[in-house]
């Protein structure tokens, strides 16, 4: 978990509401950014991701709550330092390069103040950085999509912003080159000692690149920690089913020792919180479950996905107990077949099964 003991935040956001015509879209989000960390804005489509970024960039006002950058307001209702003036820079999806200005004009383009040689001193430094200086006099559209997105970091760090939003930046890219590319961002960024706030829909991109996630649903964070805790302590059942892959199963709260379920008893702290005979739906992760000759327990496979090293299988026990398991792929059953297996979950996650609203736990 974050330490919310940590006085040395960068970026603070209060309860921060904030829309188009008048209507919320955001509504009191919440959270800290570490002085070096590299956090991350995940959730589906149209949560809200892309406004907070703008909200922070000073390009959309605060309906309500406040923005502190190194304890200094940015952003309330009634006061917005401009974007110009908040030493934050932004990395798009779309690079967002001058067609017409070389990689190193590019670069150059955000540094005022330099003699020519100081110029061409730092943007060769930064091109060095995202390894490009070989193609300093090169035009964006000779360029790879990765070379374009570094090329556009390199822009935004070139005037040494206190913070980087990166919106989406390696969506346009395909699977391989997007997972080098986060990665390669990250060292960079961890070099410079950097902080930065990246937005994405992709949950393994967040994981890989970002040292806190914020997961954000319908405009309200849901949870923001470090990936472990979001993948094996979910607040509430929507982070349960976006993070990770996974499914809930029936279950019945036997006693502090943990609950029951067709799977057998599944043992864990949070069986505590409840009184014995509580329902609770059982997240049940593919890895929590795995083959066990000597086990009784024989689910039916009802599908499987085949996926190199390891498959994902599709079990059902009845027709209210059906999850999923990831096995090494040489252990091949087909659909139809009976396999032994167990649950060996080191976490109970379960929440209340109840009407209403979804109450964290
Ligand atoms: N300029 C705008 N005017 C009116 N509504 C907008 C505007 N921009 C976004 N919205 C609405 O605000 C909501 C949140 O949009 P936002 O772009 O922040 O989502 P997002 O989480 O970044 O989504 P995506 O991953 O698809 O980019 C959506 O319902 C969207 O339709």
């Amino acid at each position: 978990m974050t330490d919310l003991a940590r006085r040395d935040w960068l970026l603070e956001v209060d309860n921060l509401w904030c829309g188009y015509n008048g209507t919320p879209v955001v509504r009191g989000a919440g959270f800290s950014l570490g002085d070096g960390d590299i956090g991350c804005l995940l959730g589906p489509s149209g949560c809200g991701k892309s406004t907070i970024l703008r909200a922070l960039a000073g390009f959309l006002p605060l309906q309500d709550g406040q923005i502190r950058l190194r304890n200094q307001v940015i952003s309330d209702p009634v006061r917005s330092v401009p974007p110009e003036h908040r030493r934050i820079g932004m990395v798009f999806q779309d690079y967002a390069l001058f067609p017409h200005l070389s990689v190193a004009d590019n670069v150059a383009f955000g540094l005022k103040g330099l003699s020519r040689r100081e110029r061409r001193e730092k943007v060769m430094e930064l091109l060095n950085l995202v390894h490009l200086q070989d193609l300093a006099d090169q035009f964006p559209h000779e360029l790879s999509g990765g070379q374009q997105q570094r090329v556009a970091l390199a822009r935004a760090l070139a005037p040494e912003p206190t913070l980087l939003l990166l919106d989406e930046p390696f969506s346009s890219l395909d699977a391989d080159l997007r997972r080098r590319l986060s990665l390669d961002v990250r060292d960079i960024l961890k070099s410079l000692g950097m902080s930065a706030l990246l937005v994405t829909h992709d949950q393994q991109e967040a994981f890989a690149m970002c040292d806190e996630v914020a997961v954000l649903y319908d405009g309200q964070i849901q949870q923001w920690d470090v990936p472990y805790n979001l993948y094996h302590e979910p607040a509430n059942r929507f982070v349960a089913g976006f993070v990770g892959q996974g499914g809930f199963i029936p279950g019945t709260v036997a006693g502090p020792e943990g609950i029951d379920s067709e799977l057998g008893r599944i043992r864990g702290s949070r069986a505590d919180h409840w009184p014995a005979g509580t329902l609770v739906d059982v997240l049940i992760r593919p890895d929590d479950i795995v083959h066990d000759p000597e086990s009784d327990l024989m689910p039916r496979v009802v599908e499987k996905t085949f996926a190199g090293t390891s498959t994902l299988y599709r079990f059902r026990l009845s027709p209210d107990t059906e999850f999923e398991a990831l096995f090494r792929s040489h252990l091949d059953f087909q659909p139809g077949e009976r396999v032994p297996v167990r649950v060996e979950a080191d976490h109970l996650i379960a929440f209340r099964r109840a009407p209403g609203p979804d109450v964290p736990v």
